[in-house]
């Protein structure tokens, strides 16, 4: 195994009853990496993303974590991840800043609320109920939820998913802030836009097996160098352009 991945995945296994929904899988993520787990609905990226987090049982394989055995160790990597909640987490009549203490008080540290939620740009939400706030502030509190025990590596399913154009591309600047400190990131999405701005690298699941594993550019450049060929686009914008460009790139979920 190399020494110098924060994760290393090794003939990964998961079955459901006869199902096989992983089928053999092996990865490594490397420190400061955002690497994204990209594929079709059922592919088997939620189930691998919760075998490391520790919150799904494995079939079979080797899962390393911070240099932490997941079958041995699985406490001292509870410790070293930051893990989004559902959002049945978050209770109903506590406001963000109670929310904040409450999870700070689980971790048992102690945190600057306040600062916390101006990184990701609630700071005026402070006294707001999470059933009160849009998607795009919801998704970005509970990014914030996975910074609290100051983790070296946080997973993020689908994070984006149901935002809208100014919204995504709001998390994904906070997502690659959140990186510049040097947290390693782990994503799953559907969108490849998304995949091919943000993530370092990517692994393609298809299936339960990983089917392409490179930087965004390396996948590209090997289709195209195997005589792939797109019509030319006539046009020199889509229709998000034009959106964003009508709207502007500032939240509006804030106002
Ligand atoms: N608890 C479960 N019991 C039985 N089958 C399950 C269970 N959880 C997931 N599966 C099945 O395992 C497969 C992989 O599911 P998984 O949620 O990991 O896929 P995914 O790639 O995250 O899909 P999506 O993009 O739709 O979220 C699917 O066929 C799913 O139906």
């Amino acid at each position: 195994m190399s020494s110098s991945a924060i994760i290393e995945v090794r003939d990964l296994r998961k079955k459901y009853g006869q199902f096989e929904a992983v089928k053999g899988i092996s990865f490594d993520v490397f420190p400061g990496e955002i690497f994204g787990l990209l594929g079709p609905n059922g592919a088997g990226k939620s189930t691998t993303l919760e075998i490391m987090e520790t919150l799904r049982e494995k079939t079979s394989g080797r899962v390393v974590i911070g240099g932490f055995d997941l079958d041995q160790e699985p406490a001292s990597i509870k410790k070293i991840i930051g893990v989004q909640l559902q959002a049945s987490g978050y209770y109903p009549g506590l406001n963000l800043v109670q929310l904040l203490e409450l999870f700070a008080g689980l971790y048992n540290r102690d945190i600057d609320t306040r600062a916390m939620l101006a990184l990701v740009n609630l700071e005026d939400k402070a006294k707001a109920r999470y059933k009160a706030l849009s998607g795009g502030q919801k998704q970005r509190f509970s990014i914030a939820t996975t910074l609290i025990n100051e983790p070296k590596i946080i997973f993020l399913d689908e994070p984006t998913t149901g935002l809208d154009p100014q919204a995504r591309r709001n998390l994904w600047e906070l997502i690659a802030a959140i990186r510049k400190k040097g947290t390693t990131v782990i994503l799953t999405t559907h969108y490849m836009d998304e995949a091919e701005k943000l993530c370092d690298r990517v692994a393609i699941i298809d299936k339960g097996n990983i089917i392409a594993m490179n930087t965004p550019d390396v996948l590209i450049d090997q289709l195209v160098a195997s005589g792939f060929e797109k019509p030319k686009e006539v046009k020199q914008a889509n229709l998000e352009d034009v959106f964003i460009n009508l709207t502007g790139h500032a939240l509006r979920d804030g106002d």
